[in-house]
């Protein structure tokens, strides 16, 4: 099986929002403010990181007029300490030793900022896997636009394209982009698995696989 396979990366391949949800609540004693809750954090995450922000001070009730601040302030947090508590889902190692081993080519294309996404792919293990690591803020445009899943399509060998992803952000760019989209059904996404265009839908990554070849047969 030969295919070149992008995969988001909150939600999809590894479940970070403990670790994201610890930064931003460091943010918010600094300020003075109580923690906000896993699910709430979770929530906000998707859209990159300045996104993130906006919502926390909208939810606060801080001033948006300090979003930059703020905003980099977060990173610093995350920055500190962004794999301690993050994981990758179950089965994901297996399923890309699978397809890797298969000559599949994998890349990562995640709103999250590159430099963390790297330090993290690196801190579990995973950095080996993937031949282009396109962040949040890597161009000018970020997911749901489509710049960032041609650019990572564009790092890969030209084989036919499958894209990886847990939210309405990603089934949006792939839609975008025009990359038949697979859907993991147990990350970050907020609408039903129905209310996402997909070519198909895992709730585990030892199917994921198989389905690949399925989506590559048709
Ligand atoms: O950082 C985010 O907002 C989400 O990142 P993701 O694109 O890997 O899901
Ligand atoms: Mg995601």
């Amino acid at each position: 099986m030969t295919a070149a396979i992008v995969f988001d990366l909150d939600g999809t391949l590894i479940d970070s929002a403990p670790d994201i949800t610890a930064a931003v609540n460091r943010m918010l004693a600094a300020e003075g403010h109580r923690p906000l809750d896993l699910a709430t954090v979770t929530s906000f995450v998707g859209k990159g990181l300045p996104n993130l922000v906006v919502q926390v001070i909208g939810h606060v009730g801080l001033d948006m007029g300090r979003h930059e601040e703020l905003s980099a302030a977060t990173l610093e947090e995350y920055n500190r300490s962004n794999s301690s508590l993050t994981v990758p889902y179950p089965g994901v190692v297996a399923a890309l030793e699978r397809l890797a081993g298969d000559g599949a080519a994998l890349g990562i294309c995640t709103n999250k900022p590159e430099g963390p996404a790297r330090q993290v792919l690196a801190d579990l293990g995973l950095a080996r896997f993937f031949d282009v690591v396109i962040g949040g803020d890597s161009l000018p445009t970020r997911k749901p636009e489509p710049g960032m899943l041609h650019a990572s399509f564009a790092a890969l060998p030209n084989l036919p394209r499958l894209y990886v992803g847990d939210s309405e952000v990603d089934a949006e760019t792939a839609q975008n982009a025009g990359v038949p989209f697979l859907l993991f059904t147990e990350g970050y996404r907020k609408s039903s698995v129905s209310a996402l265009p997909h070519r198909a839908a895992f709730d585990a990554f030892a199917d994921l696989p198989g389905l690949v070849a399925q989506a590559l047969a048709i």
